[in-house]
């Protein structure tokens, strides 16, 4: 058996990583963790402060530096932001981990966050918006991915079970 998390969660933003991740680590009895919440907190700013500040390759380095750190520590389910698998060197790290891809399509995009002003990214023409980053993405979480599971019309509890079910583990 190899250490570290048991679940790694990636994904576009609003795929649910975060609330399906806590979610599991319930079922599982084990701690939730968040590279998002990690870099908030070692920094002492918001995500959106670090982009507007310092750009997002700055962001994408702490980003990487934050899931080296989480991998060697976490035991528990581990969600990741959305963005984390663009950078190479991320990437690699993933390679030896359970990591599973949490997908939905565009019509479920918009519906969760296209209307949302805290997710800038989407705020525009989010059709649009959201086929250009997954475009560019699609791939790459597939790439890092050892199941990919689709949370389309399903409820977080839902989403939960499959990523059981695709890894092969048991609850607590
Ligand atoms: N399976 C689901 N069905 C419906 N809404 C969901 C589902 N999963 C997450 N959401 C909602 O979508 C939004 C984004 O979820 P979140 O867990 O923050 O996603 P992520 O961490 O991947 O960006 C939240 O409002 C959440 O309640
Ligand atoms: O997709 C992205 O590039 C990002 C997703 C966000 O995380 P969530 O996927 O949890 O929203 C956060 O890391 C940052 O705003 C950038
Ligand atoms: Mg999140």
């Amino acid at each position: 058996m190899s250490s570290g998390p048991l679940v790694v969660l990636v994904g576009p933003m609003g795929s649910g990583k975060s609330t399906v991740g806590a979610l599991l680590a319930e079922r599982l009895g084990a701690s939730y963790r968040d590279t998002d919440a990690d870099i908030v907190a070692a920094e002492g700013r918001a995500i959106s402060d670090i982009f507007i500040e310092d750009g997002e390759p700055h962001f994408r380095a702490l980003e990487r530096e934050a899931v080296r750190v989480a991998l060697a520590e976490h035991t528990g389910v581990l969600a990741l932001g959305g963005g984390a698998i663009l950078d190479e060197g991320t990437r690699a790290l993933l390679a030896p981990h359970p990591v599973v891809y949490l997908s939905m399509d565009v019509e479920e995009a918009v519906k969760r966050v296209g209307l949302n002003t805290a997710r800038p990214l989407l705020a525009v023409n989010p059709r649009r918006q959201w086929r250009e980053l997954m475009d560019a993405r699609r791939h790459l979480y597939t790439e890092v991915a050892r199941a990919v599971v689709a949370t389309d019309e399903r409820t977080p509890e839902e989403v939960a079970q499959a990523v059981l079910d695709a890894l092969e583990l048991k609850d607590a």
